[in-house]
């Protein structure tokens, strides 16, 4: 799998994250990427496994979805930042709200694109837009 090295997320009462995309914003020219985005690609998807969860608060926002999702310790989310074209799927963008009570720790691993590519369905098939998940090797 080609993942970058997790991140640790440890939140305090008050503590959030601001609604962003995982989605890195790219130079329109690939001769000014940096060199993860050359040997790497983007932050196709993004798993991210809870491991204490807020007494109160601390949900994870997917605004433009209409979701907040309030996962239990051991488990995990999958989503895809991207479109099957590589582009930034704009129903992604989402955040930590704000622990009320307690904290919060969980564990981030960004799924970069490069070594990816047949794993996803073919974009020529309009109606499989989306990545298949059931493809995507973690091993
Ligand atoms: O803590 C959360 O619920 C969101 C974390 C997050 O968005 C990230 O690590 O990229
Ligand atoms: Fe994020």
């Amino acid at each position: 799998m080609r993942v970058v090295a997790p991140t640790l997320l440890s939140y305090e009462e008050g503590g959030h994250y601001v609604p962003h995309y995982d989605y890195l914003d790219v130079p329109p020219n690939p001769m000014d990427y940096d060199s993860w985005m050359r040997h790497l690609g983007n932050r196709m998807a993004t798993l991210f496994l809870i491991l204490q969860r807020a007494a109160e608060g601390g949900g994870t926002i997917f605004p433009y979805l209409s979701l907040t999702v309030q996962p239990e310790p051991g488990d995990a989310m999958l989503w895809f930042n991207m479109n099957v074209d590589g582009s930034r799927d704009d129903g992604t963008l989402h955040g930590g709200c704000p622990i009320r009570a307690g904290n919060k720790l969980a564990m981030t691993l960004w799924i970069r694109e490069k070594g990816q590519e047949l794993r996803v369905k073919c974009p020529r098939f309009p109606n499989q837009m989306r990545f298949d998940l059931t493809s995507l090797s973690l091993g």
